[in-house]
């Protein structure tokens, strides 16, 4: 193998040898990284799993992985750090699961980020704001970002990624990882794949991309931050869509209808919000294969299935609390978010299948209008007509 230029040493930082030669760079000489998990629901807890295989192998990161949970008291009494500390298990979002020893959870949020050269941020998208505010000033200069979080904030300017709320806030460089990627099959070791976007610094996500890889999860990169992040949120409007046509009973064909037309929208606005976002992004993982994960088994889906079966007399908050005991749906309030943008810009005709979801969402449209076109719903010829924006 050819020798790999050494990176230069900066003052303070550790060179070391990778501890595995099956590593992609066996002989690479790295920085040593400290990698903290902000957040511990169903995906983070995977997410750290995964990182913790890793930084025990790879020399260029330090073993411990700090993963900073949102406390709460478990119906035992117990604080669920505790637990997790204990028993090496998210009993509450992934119960069953061993994260590995070097997970050590941590309900202290600027202690959890204070020394880490690498944050990964995985929290349902509308806690971050506040978790933003509160780590200004509490991290290092020259940490690196990733956000696994499917969602966006709608600011007066327009909508915000939450990469972008990340960098703007915190003044760091953010890339995301976005995929086919159902936290509980993920956490069984079943194969899959992810996508990293990035902005321009290539040697950065190779960094992410080698943290994250394991043999039952492929990660690739690609130089699209926001393609990647709004096929990542966008695909959970498609998939309450998906999930109202599984409660109506209507059947495969309908459904695969709802995917299509939804993929379609989730290109056009993507491309009008971003003219940079590229047609390949939506054939990676990150695209059309997590719409049609998400839309086949995801919790966007089941919720919106129960939603319908109802008759959408039951909200989905009720839903959520219900079905998902804590975990968090993105998919009602993302629908509201693009919703204001569209309605904000004039668009709403161009994107029935956001607007009707939307409608459906706040019961101003019953469940059945997913497939129902009159005169109040929009049309889909309309977007047909609208190839410009294609
Ligand atoms: N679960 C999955 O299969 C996947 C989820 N994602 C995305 O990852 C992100 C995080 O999702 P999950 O880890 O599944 O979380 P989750 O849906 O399990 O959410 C629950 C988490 O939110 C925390 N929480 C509750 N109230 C809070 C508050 N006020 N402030 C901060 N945290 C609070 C809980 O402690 C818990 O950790 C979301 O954007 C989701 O779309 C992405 C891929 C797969
Ligand atoms: O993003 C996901 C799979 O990639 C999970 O989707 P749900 O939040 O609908 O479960």
């Amino acid at each position: 193998m050819a020798p790999v230029p050494q990176k230069q040493q900066l003052e303070g930082e550790e060179t070391i040898p990778e501890k595995d030669s099956s590593s992609s760079n066996s002989h690479e000489v790295l920085m040593k990284s400290k990698v903290t998990v902000v957040g511990s629901g169903n995906w983070g807890s995977v997410a750290a799993k995964l990182i913790a295989s890793n930084t025990i192998k790879l020399s260029s990161f330090h073993d411990e992985v700090r993963m900073w949970v949102f406390e709460e008291t478990l119906p035992t009494g117990e604080k669920l750090t505790e637990v997790i500390n204990r028993t090496n298990e998210n009993v509450k979002y992934l119960p069953g699961i061993k994260l590995g020893k070097n997970v050590v959870a941590d309900p202290d949020l600027e202690h959890a980020v204070k020394d880490a050269s690498m944050l990964v941020f995985v929290t349902p998208h509308q806690f971050m704001e506040g978790i933003c505010r509160r780590l200004v000033g509490k991290i290092k200069g020259d940490v690196q970002a990733i956000s696994l979080i499917k969602g966006m904030e709608v600011k007066m300017e327009g909508p915000c990624m939450i990469s972008t709320l990340i960098s703007e806030k915190l003044g760091i460089n953010c890339c995301v990882l976005m995929g086919a990627n159902i936290a509980n099959e993920i956490a069984v070791e079943k194969f899959s794949e992810a996508t990293v976007g990035y902005r321009e610094d290539k040697e950065v996500a190779e960094r992410w991309v080698r943290l994250f890889s394991t043999p039952y999860f492929l990660v690739s990169a690609v130089q699209d931050v926001e393609g990647v992040e709004l096929c990542g949120t966008l695909k959970n409007v498609v998939a309450i869509g998906a999930g109202l046509v599984d409660g109506l009973e209507m059947g495969n064909n309908t459904k695969a209808a709802i995917m299509r037309i939804g993929l379609r929208e989730m290109r056009a606005f993507s491309k009008l919000m971003f003219s940079s976002v590229r047609d390949s992004t939506f054939f990676e993982s990150c695209g059309v294969a997590d719409l049609i994960t998400t839309c086949l088994g995801g919790r966007n889906r089941k919720v919106a299935e129960a939603f319908a079966k109802n008759g959408g007399k039951r909200c989905f908050d009720e839903l959520e609390a219900e079905l998902l005991q804590g975990q968090k749906l993105q998919g009602v309030s993302t629908a509201k978010e693009v919703y204001e943008v569209l309605s904000h810009r004039g668009w709403l005709e161009l994107f029935p299948l956001f607007t009707t979801v939307h409608e459906i969402c706040i019961g101003r449209l019953p469940p059945s209008a997913i497939v129902e076109y009159s005169e109040h719903t929009p049309k889909f010829s309309l977007v047909e007509g609208s190839a410009q924006y294609y």
